[in-house]
């Protein structure tokens, strides 16, 4: 942990093994800051509650699943708001910034801190950011209030925009400080959280008073540490939509194919939870399980063998998956995105043709199939009820962290507490499934598809004893 390159990351160590990751404070850079009392103990809707307040010394823990003589583990500061405020609601400057790649929910969010700063904290000044990192310092601002956000959470999209690219910290940095603004929350994935980090960096090296708070959308889940991002939930009901469509065209002729590609750049989350939901799915494919085409164990031989069975089929691939097929037989582009994510090449239409290309080739089976790519539908919609309702809570606990006068944190739910996170831990490594996991193993057996994985590829995964001491063991809870 102390490797981590951050210089200003907060340990600190328990009894049997306790260990909390702390986030930063405002006055671990700025000494003898007043605090004032925390306007809910006077707001009428929230002042009968009992123990309202987080205990300061409340913490969540990592790991649910511990053994009885195990280290207690890595903790993170529970979320939620603190008896003493670090901010009076006529001083704040709040801004509002979305990044990234469009997941629903976002609206909801944005409409939930304009809402909370009002409602829980009487803040009026809240700003948002026009077009992601860049509008800080290329676009006016946009004055956020209840009312201008009132039914924002029913539409698809950001009201604020969004772009990739175009982080440049010191010209952030310099508008935060001109526009006098003291509370930056920034919604976005693993890169919106990178620039966040380098945000925080700089406006600490500045000595300034301002809490940034990130708050984590990633509509892959391939955010570690929290247990979903919102959003998530709403992407894989939509993408069943787009499974029945391929399972009734399919079902509907004679060796009849559906191919349906889902989001999922480097993890397959959205695929798998997609195919367990469905069970009209009959082979998933994922970034994090590599599988062949050709010879025995391979996908056409598995086709045929389904197609004998049971006269057609679907196939789920997430579109990260086989990228190391396609580019052996298409040429490769090695191209990026603005924000530096590489561009992937379509592995649907690929795995189409080349499906249709083997049977053709077979001359014994004629099949027909149909291919739906319905991967900006599943982002491009409102959240749905109990996104909704996720959504409210991340954008309330960043708020109450920000007032309270944390900083450099990322809100999410931990093992289902919400917790404030150091950037460092979110931004470290990515989320993948673990295919020696329980959930894949469930996926396998529902699906009845070959693993794709040869025997001494299998014994080299690690033992299910050492798994359960593992950090992956969280990605998909038993
Ligand atoms: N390592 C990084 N440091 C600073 N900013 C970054 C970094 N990676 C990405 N960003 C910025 O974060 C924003 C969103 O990143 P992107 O990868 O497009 O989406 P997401 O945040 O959803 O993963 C972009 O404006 C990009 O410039
Ligand atoms: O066409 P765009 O906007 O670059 O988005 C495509 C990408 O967005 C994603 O949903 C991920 O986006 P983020 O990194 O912004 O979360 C990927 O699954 C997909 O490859
Ligand atoms: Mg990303």
């Amino acid at each position: 942990m102390e490797d981590s390159g951050d210089s200003h990351m907060k340990i600190i160590n328990g009894e049997a093994g306790y260990v909390l990751e702390d986030v930063p404070h405002l006055t671990d850079y700025i000494p003898d800051l007043t605090t004032y009392p925390n306007p809910l103990q006077v707001n009428p809707a929230y002042s009968t509650v009992k123990q309202y307040f987080v205990d300061m010394d409340d913490t969540v823990s990592q790991k649910v699943v511990v053994h009885k003589d195990g280290p207690r583990g890595l903790h993170f500061r529970r979320a939620g708001p603190r008896q003493n405020v670090y901010f009076r609601p006529d001083d704040v400057h709040a801004c509002i910034v979305t990044c990234g790649g469009l997941c629903p929910g976002l609206n909801t969010v944005i409409r939930e801190i304009v809402c909370g700063l009002y409602h829980m904290y009487g803040v009026r000044n809240v700003l948002g950011i026009d077009g992601g990192y860049r509008g800080f310092y290329s676009k006016n601002t946009i004055p956020l209030t209840p009312k201008f956000v009132n039914d924002i959470h029913k539409r698809g999209g950001t009201i604020l925009g969004t772009s990739r690219g175009g982080h440049d910290t010191s010209k952030i940095v310099d508008s935060i400080q001109d526009r006098g603004i003291n509370q930056v929350y920034i919604i976005g994935g693993d890169g919106t959280q990178k620039g966040a980090a380098v945000i925080y960096e700089e406006i600490r090296r500045r000595g300034l008073k301002v809490a940034v708070a990130g708050i984590p959308k990633t509509i892959d889940n391939d955010i570690p540490v929290i247990d979903r991002s919102f959003g998530f939930d709403t992407a894989v009901e939509e993408a069943q939509r787009a499974i029945n469509a391929a399972h009734v065209e399919a079902e509907s002729t004679e060796n009849g194919i559906g191919v349906v590609k889902l989001m999922g750049r480097y993890c397959g989350f959205i695929s798998m939870y997609a195919t367990l939901a469905s069970r009209d799915v009959d082979c998933c494919l994922i970034p994090e399980s590599p599988f062949y085409l050709e010879g025995k164990g391979g996908l056409f031989e598995f086709i045929k063998r389904r197609l004998k069975e049971n006269g057609h089929m679907v196939i789920v691939i997430a579109e990260g998956a086989g990228q190391d097929l396609v580019s052996e037989s298409l040429q490769s582009l090695d191209q990026q995105d603005a924000s530096g994510n590489r561009l992937l090449q379509d592995v649907g239409l690929w795995i189409s043709q080349r499906i249709k290309a083997h049977f053709a080739k077979e001359n014994k089976m004629n099949i027909t199939l149909k291919y739906i790519d319905p991967t900006y539908m599943i982002r491009a919609i409102p959240s749905n009820a109990s996104d909704n309702v996720f959504c409210t809570l991340l954008a309330h606990s960043a708020v109450h962290g920000a007032m309270a006068g944390f900083t450099g944190f990322t809100v999410g739910s931990v093992n289902g507490r919400h917790s404030y996170i150091p950037f460092n831990r979110i931004t470290e490594k990515q989320n993948k499934v673990v295919i020696t996991d329980r959930m894949w193993a469930r996926l396998l057996s529902s699906t009845d598809q070959p693993s794709f994985l040869r025997p001494k590829v299998v014994n080299k995964q690690e033992k299910p004893s050492i798994q359960l001491l593992n950090d992956n063991l969280k990605d998909t809870k038993q």
